[in-house]
């Protein structure tokens, strides 16, 4: 694993060490926006316009940020106008590759070796990490995005006129419950198992143990009384923390020291769970064997064997209880 300086790649771990053991994630650089007809993003970032076929995601199918985009793809019926290559699962010294013989899809757009190419082919002096999702222009032959969240939030209406599909996961009535919650889940949950499991001092693992399973007990309580995190209705914010959640048992319970409890001793987070897991579609975006294989035979720091365990079952096709709270599905359904 490493990172780029000035278009050179260089294999080094995380530098916890000048952070007092913490774990910092690197804000992510390229954020132009996609819109219907290319005009400027939100907050005024550069636009380029929504066409079939001009876009292609890069993915891991380990990975959790990369993970919530495929499913955005999929629920908002883009797969017939955004391809999708997905890299091996193992990340090792030159980072995420796409190798066939190691459980790449390879990459037939621009048929490079290493995911970090395309940074270079994008820009020959980049310089910051090589992560998944990115987002590919193959008219302008560079990465235009590598924020996932903003990412979803382009897939969730940049395209809506070419595939008439208007699920909205983000409905403006809603804006203010979600934005509150994702940023809850994320500082604590998505980010905080990275936080927790990449420590290196006892305290600040702790501190971000506590914070992870604190934030997991008000979620616990919100899904008490609701069907959804944002209420009635499914949002980005239960894809966002979707995500994690199925991965956390398999990997972060054990590799990354999250251990207070399995979310299936989560009452209502593991029927969730379950809802979600079996929402059409969801299923087939879930890969556990990438899942699995990626962290624990990534972070060699963390597990030097690489062994990969063969626990635990999951049974997330079982039964949920969810039915007993109203639900509305996905705004703009009917
Ligand atoms: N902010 C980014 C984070 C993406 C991210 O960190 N992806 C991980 C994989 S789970 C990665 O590619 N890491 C490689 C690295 O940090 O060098 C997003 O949400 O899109």
């Amino acid at each position: 694993m490493g990172l780029l300086v000035e278009g050179e790649w260089r294999d080094q771990w995380y530098d916890t060490k000048s952070h007092g053991g913490e774990f910092v994630r690197e804000s992510a650089k390229l954020r132009d926006w996609i819109t219907p007809a290319g005009a400027a993003g939100p907050d005024g970032q550069p636009g380029l316009a929504a066409e079939p076929g001009r876009y292609h995601l890069y993915v891991s199918l380990a990975c959790p940020w990369a993970h919530r985009t495929l499913i955005m793809r999929k629920l908002k019926g883009l797969e017939g106008l955004i391809g999708v290559s997905h890299t091996s699962p193992l990340m090792l010294d030159q980072g995420w590759s796409y190798r066939i013989d190691e459980g790449s899809s390879g990459d037939d757009l621009n048929h490079v070796d290493y995911h970090r190419q395309l940074y270079t082919l994008s820009d020959p002096h980049y310089t910051g990490r090589v992560t998944v999702p990115a987002l590919w222009d193959r008219h302008q032959r560079r990465i235009v995005n590598n924020e996932s969240a903003e990412i979803l939030r382009m897939l969730n209406s940049a395209f809506d006129e070419l595939t008439g599909n208007r699920l909205d996961f983000y409905p403006a009535d809603l804006r203010d419950v979600i934005d509150a919650v994702n940023a809850d889940v994320y500082d604590n949950i998505n980010n905080g198992v990275y936080k927790t499991g990449f420590a290196t001092e006892q305290a600040v693992y702790e501190k971000h143990f506590e914070a992870l399973f604190a934030c997991l007990d008000r979620m616990e309580a919100r899904l008490d009384g609701q069907r959804y995190l944002a209420g009635a209705w499914l949002t980005e914010a239960d894809i966002r923390l979707f995500t994690t959640l199925v991965r956390f048992d398999a990997v972060y319970y054990g590799h990354f020291k999250c251990n207070r409890q399995p979310i299936a001793d989560f009452p209502n987070l593991s029927n969730y769970l379950r809802e979600l897991y079996q929402w059409p579609g969801m299923t087939e975006t879930v890969d556990f064997d990438h899942i699995k294989r990626h962290y624990y035979y990534s972070h060699p720091t963390i597990n030097p064997t690489r062994i990969v365990p063969v626990g635990p079952s999951l049974a997330l096709d079982a039964p949920h209880d969810r039915e007993r709270l109203p639900g509305q599905g996905i705004r703009g359904a009917d």
